[in-house]
């Protein structure tokens, strides 16, 4: 992966139930990168994620510096939870997914940002709720709504992704990404030694705010 002139490494987890499609999103994703090879246009089945699984994807940010994504993949089923649940101080992003699909995910991510929370103490993390499958519209049973209304309640932003066609997958982690930095710029997130949630990698480049790149905004799969 092109790594390479990285300021800061920003550690990122996939938070929810077994089966919304966490991997396939994190793989969609890491495919994405200019270089990689192209993904397959349907999502494999993936078996189940065992414990905690990693990747990664540099990525520049329209506020200036450029960033190394390491993502962590993490298991939805509760036999792994104790596994998983050690890594949760060390992250500094969540994405939260749950399936458009599944009445039962949704309901779900109280509890996995209740988690998170509860194992952080009062270290700041920045979270995104993400509806994932929103190209099933006809087995839908989650509305936008209620999980944007979910997501305000919990104080973070929201978005719908698909895998299958590729929609909004670079811009959930752009967001994701971006707030952390802001986060950082603002001072409510900072560089602790013995943290991994952030890293600085180049100590020597200053990270320069050139004009804010807008992006393209959400498709509305
Ligand atoms: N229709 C559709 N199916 C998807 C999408 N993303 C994933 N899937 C399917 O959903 C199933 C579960 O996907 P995974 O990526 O393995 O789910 P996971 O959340 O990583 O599961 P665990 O590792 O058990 O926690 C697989 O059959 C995928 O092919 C999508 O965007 N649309």
């Amino acid at each position: 992966m092109e790594a390479g002139g990285c300021l800061y490494q920003f550690r990122i987890a996939l938070l929810g139930d077994a089966a919304v499609g966490k991997t396939s999103l994190l793989r969609r994703y890491v495919a994405g990168a200019p270089g990689a090879p192209q993904p397959e246009p349907e999502p494999e089945a993936e078996p189940p994620t065992v414990g905690v699984e990693f990747y990664s994807r540099a990525l520049q940010l329209p506020a200036g510096p450029r960033v190394k994504l390491q993502l962590w993949d993490t298991a939805g089923h509760e036999r792994y939870r104790c596994i998983t649940r050690s890594f949760y101080r060390n992250v500094v992003g969540v994405l939260l997914v749950f399936d458009v699909t599944n009445r039962k995910s949704f309901e779900h991510i109280p509890d996995w940002h209740q988690e998170v929370m509860a194992t952080r103490g009062p270290d700041k993390a920045i979270f995104l709720l993400v509806g994932h499958k929103s190209d099933l519209q006809s087995t839908r049973c989650v509305s936008a709504q209620e999980a944007e209304e979910l997501a305000t309640s919990l104080g973070m932003a929201f978005l719908e992704t698909s895998a299958k066609n590729n929609c909004n997958v670079d811009l959930a982690f752009d967001t994701l990404a971006d707030a952390i930095q802001q986060a950082l710029q603002q001072g409510d997130i900072k560089l602790e030694e013995d943290w991994g949630g952030v890293r600085l990698i180049h100590k020597t480049q200053i990270a320069r705010s050139t004009s804010r790149k807008q992006h393209p905004g959400p498709c509305h799969c």
